[in-house]
């Protein structure tokens, strides 16, 4: 097992530069995930960690030793991609047993590791099989056994669940996530999709255009995003941002009086949309309701606070027609006030 470091990593491609100085720690063992909308660099630094890339500047170490200049193959780093490619003229068995084969493992070590990544996996019952007689989930499930084949220290994976459907993909997280548990497998997982990042992380490294913006447990990152870009991003509905006046260091909000960490001006509310409570109006924060959606599971309201637009959560029993004003109060222990002109926000109160 192997911790990694990567170390002001830079990448240019020509005059556009996609990683802009990025720093990262993952732990011995843990599950960290590169998160960021499309373009943002995510693939690239998984590249470079693999070999498959050179940065421009830069270090990565695995397990202490800098890899820079080594082959992907001896950088002792497993390996699944969004495309899974498994062989098509090779049964399951030789698919699982590829990497071991190429490390010239003799066959018993090869039955042996093939059958425990098998059993992990649960696809022992298709060892003979071609894989164009399995599913997608199935042949996902074989491309990540066979990189667990070999018994990495490390695991890259850029998107793999990509191409399942949504039932699967939720199968195959927490299968995942038990797995690599299980084997203690250090792991860099590159998605956009914030859900799988939440609950398959350790940590989460938010990415945003060629630099890291936050590294955090889901709670931290979602609980307090260093940035606004980090807010909007995460979560369902995204955070809402209202932009308020200060008098004095304080904020009013009807009856409701915050201290905030700036003395005159304005000040950015971060407010988590499921945050909030049902009041008569004037007490709190009165928000305009465009539309009401009932979810099932919560009610939806979108429409406008203070003029701005602001998407919040209330429990299904609640009943809002679309067009009402209705009153909300705001739990102090969790807003997040960020600076307008920078999108930063301030350190979370003691
Ligand atoms: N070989 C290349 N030549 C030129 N530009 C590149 C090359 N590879 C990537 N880029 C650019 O670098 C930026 C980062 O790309 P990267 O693939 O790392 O993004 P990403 O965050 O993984 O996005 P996605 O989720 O869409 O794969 C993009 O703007 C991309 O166009």
């Amino acid at each position: 097992m192997a911790n990694i470091v990567i170390d002001n990593i830079k990448k240019s491609f020509g005059a556009f530069q996609a990683l802009k100085g990025v720093s990262l720690t993952i732990n011995d063992g843990e599950f960290v995930s590169l998160l960021g909308p499309s373009g943002c660099g995510k693939t690239t630094l998984l590249r470079i960690i693999a070999g498959l890339e050179t940065s421009t500047s830069g270090d990565v170490r695995i397990g202490e030793k800098s890899v820079i200049g080594l082959l992907p193959k001896d950088r002792g780093l497993a390996m699944v991609f969004q495309n899974y490619a498994v062989f098509p003229h090779m049964t399951v068995y030789e698919n699982v047993a590829f990497g071991l084969r190429m490390q010239k493992a003799d066959d018993a070590r090869v039955k042996k590791q093939v059958e425990k990544a098998a059993g992990l996996l649960h696809i022992e019952p298709y060892l003979d099989r071609y894989p164009n007689k399995l599913s997608g989930g199935q042949r996902q499930r074989v491309a990540v056994a066979r990189a667990l084949a070999v018994e990495p220290g490390v695991l890259l994976m850029d998107e793999p669940l990509s191409n399942l459907d949504a039932l699967l993909r939720l199968e195959m997280r927490t299968e995942l996530k038990t797995v690599l548990q299980e084997a203690g497998t250090t792991t860099i997982y590159v998605t956009h999709d914030q859900t799988e990042a939440m609950g398959l992380s350790d940590r989460i490294a938010v990415v945003h255009d060629g630099r890291i913006e936050q590294v955090g447990t889901p709670v931290e990152v979602y609980n307090n995003p260093a940035t606004r870009f980090v807010g909007g991003f995460i979560g369902n509905p995204p955070m809402n941002f209202i932009t308020m006046p200060v008098t004095g260091g304080q904020v009013t909000a009807g009856a409701q009086q915050f201290a905030v960490p700036a003395q005159g001006g304005d000040i950015v509310l971060g407010l988590r949309g499921e945050t909030v409570e049902r009041a008569p109006t004037g007490h709190g924060l009165d928000m305009h309701v465009r539309v009401a959606e009932p979810m099932g599971s919560h009610l939806l309201l979108t429409g406008s606070i203070l003029g701005q637009p602001a998407r919040v959560i209330l429990p299904a029993t609640e009943t809002v027609k679309n067009g009402e004003t209705v009153g909300l109060t705001l739990d102090p222990r969790r807003l997040t006030w960020l600076s307008p002109e920078s999108g930063v926000s301030y350190p979370a109160a003691a």
